[in-house]
C-alpha cells in the first residue's frame, strides 16, 4: 500500500497526465505486477487460489478489495460491515467526494454542479481526491465506488494489485427505490432506508422483500436525504452506471478477479450469505456482529 499513497502522491505533486503515470507505474511494477494471465476464472477457483479469510492478501498485506454494483445497490453498507469485520479501511470515493463538497474549498461548486446531475466527475480529480485520503498510508483497503471507468481500473491495476472485486447486483426494480428511500442522520451520521421493498414472484422469477431499516426514535426529526438522490438524478446514474461502470465487470472477469453476489433480500438475508461467498468463518461473524 505504501507504494500505492507514493504513486499517487507523486502524480498529485507533478500534475502528470494520468496515461503517464500510468504507464510509468505499470514499468515500476513490473516485478510485482499484478496476475493477468487473461484466464476467465470462476470465482470459486479465484477463492481456492486465495482462500479466505484474506487478513492478510497474497503477499502477507491485509486485503485490498473492490466494490462494484449499481447506486442502490448496498455498496456501501456491505462494504462498510467487511472493513470493521476485516480491519481495513472503507474508503469511498462517493464520501470523499461529498465532505469536499460539504467544505467551502475551490472545488466544491464545481463538484456540485457535476454531482447533481447524475454525472461522473472526472478521472483527475478523482484520483487527486484519493490521493489525499491515501497520505497516511494504508495497509489494506476496502474500496468502494472506485474504480468507475475502465481508465480508473487500468490506473489501479498499474499502482497495486486488487485481490477481489466483489460485484453486488440487485433487481433493477429495486434500485432506483433504494435509492429513493436513503437516509442519513445529520448528527451521528448513521445510514437508514425507508422504503420497504415487497415484489411479488411472478412466473417461475422469485419474490424479493427487503425491510426498510428504520432509525432510532432520536434520529428521526434530524433525517436528511441527498441532493443526487432525486428520481431524475438516480435513473442518470443508473444509465451511466450501465454505460461506463458495467464494462468493468469483464475488465475484472477476464482477470480472474470478479465475484459476483446477487443479493437475495435485505441485509439479515444478505449478510451470512455473503459471508459465507467469501468464505468468511463462524469467528469472524461473530466477531462482527459485536
Ligand atoms: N470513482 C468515481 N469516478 C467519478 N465520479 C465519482 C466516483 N466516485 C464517486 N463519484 C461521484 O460521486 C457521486 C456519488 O458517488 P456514490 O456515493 O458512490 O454514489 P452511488 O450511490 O451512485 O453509487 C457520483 O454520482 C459521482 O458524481
Amino acid at each position: 500500500m505504501a507504494v500505492l499513497t507514493r504513486l499517487w502522491r507523486a502524480r498529485a505533486r507533478a500534475s502528470t497526465p494520468i496515461s503517464s503515470v500510468a504507464a510509468s507505474t505499470i514499468r515500476t511494477l513490473s516485478s510485482c505486477s499484478v496476475a493477468n494471465s487473461g484466464a476467465d476464472l470462476e470465482a470459486p477457483s479465484l477463492l481456492a487460489q486465495n482462500p479466505l479469510p484474506l487478513r492478510h492478501g497474497p503477499k502477507d498485506r491485509n486485503v485490498q478489495w473492490v466494490f462494484l454494483g449499481c447506486p442502490g445497490v448496498g455498496k456501501g453498507t456491505y462494504a462498510s460491515r467487511l472493513s470493521h469485520l476485516l480491519r481495513v479501511p472503507h474508503i469511498a470515493t462517493g464520501d470523499l467526494v461529498r465532505e469536499e463538497l460539504s467544505s467551502s474549498g475551490p472545488l466544491a461548486s464545481q463538484l456540485a454542479e457535476i454531482v447533481n446531475q447524475g454525472k461522473l466527475v472526472s478521472d483527475e480529480i478523482i484520483i487527486n481526491l484519493l490521493s489525499k485520503r491515501l497520505e497516511g498510508g494504508e495497509s489494506g483497503f476496502i474500496l468502494d465506488g472506485f474504480p468507475r471507468t475502465i481508465r480508473q481500473a487500468e490506473i489501479l491495476e498499474g499502482v497495486t494489485d486488487i485481490d477481489l472485486v466483489v460485484n453486488l447486483k440487485l433487481r433493477e426494480e429495486a434500485l432506483l427505490a433504494k435509492c429513493l428511500g436513503r437516509r442519513t442522520c445529520s448528527e451521528c451520521g448513521g445510514n437508514y432506508n425507508i422504503a420497504c421493498i415487497d415484489i411479488k414472484g411472478e412466473n417461475g422469477s422469485p419474490g424479493l422483500y427487503m425491510a426498510p431499516l428504520l432509525p432510532p426514535p432520536h434520529c428521526e426529526s434530524k433525517l436528511i436525504t441527498r441532493a443526487d438522490d432525486t428520481e431524475e438524478v438516480v435513473k442518470e446514474r443508473l444509465r451511466i452506471y450501465h454505460d461506463v461502470t458495467q464494462p468493468l465487470e469483464e475488465f475484472y472477469r477476464s482477470r480472474g478477479k470478479l465475484l459476483e453476489f446477487d443479493l437475495p433480500g435485505g441485509i439479515p438475508e444478505s449478510w451470512p450469505k455473503l459471508l459465507q461467498a467469501l468464505n468468511l468463518d463462524h469467528n469472524d461473524k461473530q466477531s462482527a456482529a459485536a
